[in-house]
């Protein structure tokens, strides 16, 4: 297999860490720098945790990719920058592969169609576990038979976006197989704001942050006489990882943009 040559956005974070590790670990990837919000020019290696990784450090990716030769971006950092950072990628030609969460439908559209432009692969996948891909995949088809769902994600209490991209994304599955329809009583009402959480369709989305916790979900179906309930739980950040190595295998051979890992490990 050729060699990937990669840059990862976010080394010091959770989700960071692991990719660079990851990356580390894979015979054909080969990091070739990294995008950081502090020490610009100094190597990775000057970092804790990172010894024997002497790629440069930079804060300023246009800077970066300018300088250093890639093929794929790993984006793990904040909804603002990732956002950032994958425009930038593909108008440098580099391939993103974005774990980063929270971007709006309307930045999502932005990069689809910058991608198309440019004709090259991107994927932003809000969550890399198999098990949430196959979480929501299970709550697609479930929606055929069920009409009211709520969905709880529970997650780390650092999170900084609410709900998680993956309960976005698993409403917007959901929705495929499912009409939108009010749900709970017609003369519901909340005596303290938020108590019914936030509305999709009118299906009902609720957010948990605990010290604690890392990444789980649970989509609840109702009928007559029956719940179902489909639960994804991701004990670390290496549960991920196996989907970032697809996806960075994968970018290379697509020319547009793929939301989600579904349609990739089918
Ligand atoms: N798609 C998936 O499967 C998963 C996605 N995520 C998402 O990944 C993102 C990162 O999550 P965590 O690692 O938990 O967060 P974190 O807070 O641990 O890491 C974020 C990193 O971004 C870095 N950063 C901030 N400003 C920067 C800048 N100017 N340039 C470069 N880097 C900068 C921070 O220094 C930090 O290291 C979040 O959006 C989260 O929702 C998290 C887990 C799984
Ligand atoms: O911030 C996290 O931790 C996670 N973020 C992603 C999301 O918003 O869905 C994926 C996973 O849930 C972990």
């Amino acid at each position: 297999m050729n060699e990937i040559n990669i840059i990862v956005a976010g080394p010091r974070g959770r989700m960071g860490r692991e990719a660079v590790n990851l990356v580390k670990e894979t015979p054909h990837f080969r990091l070739t720098a990294v995008v950081d919000r502090i020490n610009n020019g100094k190597l990775l290696s000057d970092m804790e945790g990172f010894s024997g990784l002497d790629v440069p450090i930079y804060t300023d990716i246009h800077e970066c990719f300018r300088e250093v030769e890639a093929d794929v971006l790993i984006d793990l950092t904040t909804p603002d920058l990732g956002f950032l950072h994958t425009k930038s990628a593909l108008e440098n030609g580099v391939r993103p592969v974005v774990g980063t969460t929270g971007f709006t439908p309307e930045q999502l559209e932005e990069l689809k169609e910058l991608a198309e432009r440019k004709s090259l692969g991107c994927i932003i996948a809000p969550n890399f576990a198999v098990g949430a891909v196959l979480m929501m995949k299970f709550a697609q088809t479930a929606a055929k038979y069920f009409e009211d769902v709520e969905i709880i994600e529970m997650h780390h209490d650092q999170k900084l976006d609410a709900p998680s991209g993956t309960a976005v994304k698993t409403a917007e599955m959901i929705g495929v197989n499912r009409e939108p329809k009010a749900q709970g009583h017609e003369n519901e009402k909340e005596t303290i704001s938020g108590a019914r959480g936030a509305e999709v369709d009118g299906m009902r989305i609720h957010s948990v942050r605990l010290p604690g916790l890392v990444a789980h979900q649970q989509v609840i179906f109702g009928s007559n006489g029956q719940t179902l309930t489909i639960r994804h739980d991701s004990y670390n950040r290496a549960s991920f990882m196996s989907g970032v190595k697809v996806s960075v295998e994968t970018v290379l051979q697509l020319t547009t943009l793929v939301y989600g890992l579904e349609s990739i490990i089918d």
